[in-house]
């Protein structure tokens, strides 16, 4: 049921809670009522009741799960089902506040202009969703998988130090490359790995992985490269 049905339905309930509230009144308003409320306030107050808790489960209730739902396809990425930049930011400083050990490793598919250039964008399209499919089957229930933009994604490590994130960062490596990619073949990424430093800001954060990252690439890619703690 829509949210305008719901509305409709909560108001002709309401007439018929206001009727009856009526009779109540009526039939109430007696000489012999035993009880020390007085009859019309405990009818009104019956009437609240019932009108609140029909406004509560028609109207309130699912006017809060639409905003919700909305909120989280604000913060998806609709082509692979990843949190976007935005959504995996909030995260960041989220998790940040609730505990100190914790990683991050960035992901850039390498060469990827060459697959689209050679294979076209729907093939590019159908490797990124491919590359996120691999990364969630390697990930832990608590990691999160984030598209930060274009071919590159990130993996947010609770709980993780440096070395659990290099060990991630290197199976999330072997799970690409393992099997070839229908259309594409072998796609291969380059990782750079940062453990939180306990107190340096989640641009800060995400700036080291990112170097590190570069360090990959620029060493060869296909390789996990990892950031010393900040100086
Ligand atoms: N199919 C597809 N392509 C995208 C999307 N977003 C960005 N791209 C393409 O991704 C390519 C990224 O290319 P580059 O930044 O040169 O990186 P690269 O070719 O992977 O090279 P290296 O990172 O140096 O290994 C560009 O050609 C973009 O057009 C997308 O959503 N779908």
């Amino acid at each position: 049921m829509n949210l305008r049905a719901r509305i409709d339905l909560a108001v002709a309930l309401a007439a018929v809670v206001a009727s009856v509230g009526l009779g109540l009144l009526t039939w109430m308003d007696r000489e012999d009522w035993p009880l020390h409320l007085p009859p019309r306030v405990l009818a009104l107050l019956l009437i609240f009741l019932l009108l609140d808790r029909a406004l509560h489960r028609l109207v309130r209730r699912p006017a809060r799960e639409h905003s919700q739902a909305l909120r989280r396809l604000a913060l998806q990425d609709s082509l692979t089902g990843a949190v976007n930049r935005r959504g995996f930011m909030d995260r960041l400083a989220q998790v940040q506040h609730q505990q100190a050990l914790l990683s991050l490793v960035m992901i850039d598919i390498d060469h990827f202009k060459c697959i689209n250039d050679r294979h076209g964008h729907a093939a590019g399209d159908g490797v990124l969703r491919e590359v996120a499919a691999r990364l969630r089957r390697q990930m832990r229930c608590a990691d999160l998988l984030g598209r930060m933009g274009g071919e590159e994604f990130a993996l947010l490590l609770p709980a993780t130090d440096l070395a659990g994130a290099q060990t991630q960062a290197e199976l999330a490596r072997q799970a690409l490359r393992r099997e070839p990619m229908a259309i594409a073949g072998t796609v291969t990424a380059s990782f750079g790995v940062a453990q939180w430093d306990g107190s340096e800001s989640a641009a800060d954060w995400l700036h080291r992985a990112d170097l590190a990252l570069y360090e990959a690439k620029r060493r060869g890619r296909d390789q996990v490269s990892l950031s010393g703690a900040r100086t």
